[in-house]
């Protein structure tokens, strides 16, 4: 992930960045590069900076320094408007939608690619309908956005990417809220955009079985970065997160063929 090679076929780069608040340095020295079409997980404990480093590359947080690239062009240099047309981002927290229905709030992944006086057009609507269809909500199409559950307005938010049809999805801990069904649901319809998807993870199972590769954060900087049959190890479960587990092999393999790291935790060690 950090080879020359990889560089070459990088949607996104990170170059140094490191992120101040006041004199407390939150991020130190991160560098990354995410290849196009791979699905990328964030791992790391509480406080680490996992949010504070998502909100660098999606433009909320600019870095202190160092520099985030996005298709060799730094993020900060790219007009607002069609960095947001390139990346689509799912919070942990979804925020009110007021009075706008699903749909409604779908839809908004077009506002990106329309002119401030163009209308949605028909086939527009379809675009919206089919997305709508595609996460299975078509059901709740017309129910305000708020009255939605926590997995359905999540799903929701995929539905809204796949209108807008970004080249990167960035999620933050998108599956905080979710049950185990659709914890795994969710993921697999991140995947099934095809893109290139850079996701914070708090179950770590999880994060080794869907993700390509993975990026270990603790303390600000990057401790490991690599596929999670080498980055999921006892030792590093030991070191960056303080637990004691056993590393096995899961059942089933990964899409690509590789084994997939499976943690059983032990408790009451401490
Ligand atoms: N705007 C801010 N002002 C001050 N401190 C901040 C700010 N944003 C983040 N921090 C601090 O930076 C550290 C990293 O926070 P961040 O939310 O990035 O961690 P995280 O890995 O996402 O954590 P969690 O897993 O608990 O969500 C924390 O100590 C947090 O309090």
């Amino acid at each position: 992930m950090h080879t020359q090679t990889a560089k070459k076929t990088a949607l996104l780069t990170v170059n140094n960045v490191s992120w101040r608040v006041g004199n407390t340095l939150i991020l130190e020295q991160i560098n990354l590069s995410i290849e196009r079409g791979k699905f990328v997980g964030l791992i790391g404990p509480n406080g680490a900076g996992k949010s504070s480093l998502l909100r660098c590359l999606y433009r909320f947080n600019q870095p202190s320094a160092g520099e985030v690239k996005f298709n060799n062009t730094d993020i900060w240099q790219l007009k607002s408007e069609d960095y947001a047309k390139q990346v689509a981002v799912v919070l942990q927290e979804t925020p009110s939608q007021f009075n706008l229905s699903l749909f409604d709030v779908v839809a908004l992944g077009l506002t990106p690619h329309k002119t401030l006086f163009s209308s949605t057009t028909q086939a527009d609507k379809q675009k919206i309908a089919q997305a709508i269809s595609h996460v299975g909500l078509e059901s709740h199409s017309t129910q305000l956005f708020d009255s939605l559950s926590g997995g359905e307005k999540q799903r929701a938010f995929i539905a809204r990417a796949i209108v807008q049809q970004p080249q990167l999805l960035i999620m933050d801990e998108p599956t905080s809220h979710l049950d185990v069904k659709y914890q795994i649901q969710l993921m697999e319809l991140a995947k099934s955009l095809g893109i290139t998807v850079f996701a914070s993870f708090h179950d770590l199972n999880l994060a080794a079985a869907m993700c390509d590769e993975l990026v270990v954060i603790k303390n600000g900087k990057v401790v490991d970065a690599g596929k999670p049959n080498k980055v999921v190890t006892e030792q590093m479960l030991d070191e960056v997160f303080g637990v004691c587990a056993q590393v096995s092999t899961h059942p089933q393999s990964a899409a690509s063929g590789e084994a997939i790291p499976y943690i059983t935790y032990y408790y009451g060690y401490q």
